[in-house]
């Protein structure tokens, strides 16, 4: 029987802020995706990049103020740097799981360009909390540099816009590398967002929701399962009130009551929500399940997590 192919979408959780954080982290992650390939899966991995990108884009700019001969290096490249530098953590960390199990595949990870449509009201409108906390001074001086800044309790972070991901250009190296039984690592950080201009594809600056190219993923290599892994057991709303609803299955139609109802905000878990809508709704056979990093082998099976169905 053909193995079923899964999508996993890992939350910042997943690696931690720092060098050595992230390499204690991921360890966990590959022991979820070891569970997943041992449940005779065939595996396909996107996950989270905003802390990452962040460092990397900060340590740029501050290598062109001390290099004169270096301009500040576009969002793009600091997207491809971060799939690079999360890849290499994250392949080597599964590829030991696997071994340890006695599974020898190899896993890649594909540095992945995704279109984005340069009239995305996004571009105009940016969303997409990353990098550090910033003090109010380094905050102005942000903005003085065009960036955009947002406030969270008086601290200060970079937002920036997240266009719609429209089509993944190495979707084909994805299929054959899934076909040929192997461990795929794509779309890192929501993928590398680029505008199509003839020939040429051009970084465009912004970073893509990873929760939106994860079902972008999905749809492109006809998943059967979407599987968000973060830092909670279940979707829940109005936590800590007496209203707290926290979902075990639910349906595409009835998470649409509670959107129009104003739950699940931009910031959290609309994304997940929306990505997983999105995803079974094209075909009936298809879930989606949001749960912990640590239960994800009780997510699949039902035991845990949030199920989301057509
Ligand atoms: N099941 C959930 N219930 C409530 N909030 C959640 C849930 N899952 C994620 N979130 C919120 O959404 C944010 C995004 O989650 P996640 O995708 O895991 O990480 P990120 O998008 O930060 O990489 C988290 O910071 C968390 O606050
Ligand atoms: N690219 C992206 O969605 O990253 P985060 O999950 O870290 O916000």
């Amino acid at each position: 029987m053909e193995n079923k192919k899964i999508v996993v979408a890992l939350g910042r959780n997943a690696f931690g802020e720092t060098f050595p954080e992230q390499q204690a982290n991921v360890k966990k992650a590959a022991k979820a995706i070891g569970d997943l390939v041992e449940a005779r899966y065939d595996v396909i991995i996107t996950h989270s990049n905003g802390p990452q990108v962040g460092m990397i884009q900060t340590a740029m700019t501050e290598f062109a103020r001390l290099d004169s001969r270096y301009t500040v290096a576009p969002m793009s490249l600091c997207g491809a740097m971060s799939e690079g530098y999360i890849g290499f953590d994250l392949q080597n960390a599964i590829r030991t799981e696997l071994l340890n199990r006695g599974i020898y595949k190899t896993v890649s990870t594909i540095i992945t360009q995704v279109r984005v449509d340069p009239f995305d009201s996004a571009f105009s409108n940016p969303t997409k909390v990353i990098g550090r906390y910033m003090t109010k001074e380094e905050a102005d001086a942000e903005e003085a540099k065009g960036n955009y800044v947002v406030e969270e309790d008086g601290r200060y972070r970079r937002i920036i816009a997240s266009p719609m991901p429209i089509d993944i250009y190495e979707i084909d190296a994805v299929r054959a590398l899934v076909d040929a039984g192997q461990v795929v690592i794509a779309g890192g950080g929501g993928g590398i967002p680029v505008l199509q201009q003839g020939t040429k594809l051009k970084g465009a600056s912004a970073i893509i929701e990873k929760d939106y190219t994860a079902a972008k993923l999905a749809e492109l290599v006809n998943a059967d399962v979407l599987l968000f892994l973060t830092a909670y057991d279940k979707l829940t709303i109005e936590k800590g009130t007496p209203n707290e609803k926290v979902f075990d299955t639910v349906s595409a139609r009835e998470l649409h009551q509670y959107i129009k109802a104003g739950h699940f905000p931009a910031k959290t878990t609309f994304p997940k929500v929306d990505a997983a809508i999105r995803f079974v709704t094209a075909d009936p056979d298809r879930k989606a399940i949001i749960c912990s990093l640590e239960h994800a082998k009780d997510g699949l099976a039902g035991r845990t997590g949030t199920t989301i169905t057509a």
